[in-house]
């Protein structure tokens, strides 16, 4: 594979600025069928949402993803946000249980927004059959399906009936899949979202290691409609998880989804947990994170996120770590 690069091998070139004030620019996006406020989504991990901030993005016109792993849950939350007018969003598996949770939605009318097919590897037959099971029961939802690495992957899922699909095998800040087996898109992230991107007749999602506002900027240049970040989300006030003081500094939990600390026990472990220093509220994270597309909008020379996707590019380095520490 040639021509393999990460978000910190990147620069992208400015183009003449249209506006007065960046103000001007709008980071907004329209994303299956839906508008929202930027083209970023919070990672759907355990520490990263829970109810209640779902509700706080939907109420405030951002998009998200619930997590799949309180599943007693998810009914009364589809029920909930339905009952509010809110989007619905959600994730699910491919367990057998999963199958018949689609099927006492369906039962139950209720036919969520969009749902998320969340597994490690999603180039898999599980996740065909699962994009077929929702179409078939629940043919009104927007089925996001992943995660991949390929563009193999992204056209046979799309064949599937997938709306959308997820990018990104070992890129995350709490991922050690890339160390524990090899494989994966850690270290030239970005270059697989513009291949998977290419290949894709519909939405990419690009998933896991965004570490600066600026690759949010990088991923759309290379293809990805919407952006999914954990770890710029872990840490907030409104973050679920653990809070432990340290030399009086306030730090939150931020584990992987693969991670013993979600598992319950020690089986094919593919996450890590972090300790993320406290970083205030989400809404000032959100709002920096649209001033700063904003800036990017403005030095693509354009007013809205698409002039993002025209501009130049150079490649300045290669580094397969993205600043990550193994433990
Ligand atoms: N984006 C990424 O790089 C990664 C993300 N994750 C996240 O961790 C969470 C748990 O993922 P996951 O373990 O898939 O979820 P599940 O534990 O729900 O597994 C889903 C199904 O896929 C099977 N499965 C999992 N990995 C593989 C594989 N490599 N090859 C064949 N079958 C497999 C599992 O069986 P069995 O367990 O028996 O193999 C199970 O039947 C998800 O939220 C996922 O997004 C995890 C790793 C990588
Ligand atoms: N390999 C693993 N990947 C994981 C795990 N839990 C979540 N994830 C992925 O990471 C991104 C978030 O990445 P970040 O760099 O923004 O922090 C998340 O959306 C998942 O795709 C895991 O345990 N192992």
């Amino acid at each position: 594979m040639e021509n393999v690069f990460d978000y910190e091998d990147v620069q992208l070139i400015p183009a003449k600025c249209i506006v007065n004030s960046r103000s001007e620019c709008d980071s907004s996006v329209e994303f299956g069928g839906h508008h929202f406020k930027l083209p970023v989504v919070p990672a759907n991990m355990q520490t990263i949402i829970d109810e209640k901030v779902a509700t706080y993005l939907a109420e405030n016109g951002y998009f998200y993803i619930m997590h799949r792993f309180e599943p007693e849950r998810r009914m009364q939350f589809v029920k909930d946000m339905q009952e509010r007018l809110l989007i619905t969003s959600i994730s699910v598996g491919v367990k057998p249980e999963e199958y018949e949770f689609i099927k006492q939605l369906a039962d139950g009318n209720l036919t969520p927004d969009f749902i998320t097919i969340d597994i490690a590897h999603g180039h898999a037959d599980s996740v065909v059959g699962m994009i077929k099971h929702i179409k078939q029961h629940l043919p009104g939802a927007f089925v996001i399906a992943g995660n991949v690495g390929t563009p193999e992957a992204v056209r046979e899922l799309e064949n599937a009936g997938a709306d959308a699909t997820k990018v990104g095998i070992g890129p995350g800040k709490v991922c050690i899949t890339k160390i524990k087996t090899g494989f994966g898109t850690g270290g030239w992230q970005l270059a697989a979202i513009r291949l998977c991107a290419k290949a894709a007749s519909k939405p990419v999602i690009a998933d896991g290691g965004i570490r600066t506002h600026g690759d949010i900027a990088k991923s759309i240049r290379f293809g990805a409609s919407m952006v999914m970040i954990g770890s710029l989300f872990a840490g907030h006030e409104e973050s679920p998880g653990e809070t432990v003081e340290k030399d009086g500094k306030l730090y939150k939990e931020y584990f992987g989804s693969a991670s013993e600390f979600q598992k319950g026990e020690k089986k094919n472990v593919e996450g890590k947990k972090e300790w993320v220093e406290h970083r205030g509220y989400l809404q000032d994270t959100l709002t920096e994170m649209e001033q700063d597309l904003q800036s990017a909008i403005s030095y693509a020379g354009g007013t809205k996120l698409d002039a993002i996707r025209h501009v130049d590019y150079v490649i300045v380095k290669n580094s397969i770590f993205n600043g990550d520490k193994v433990y």
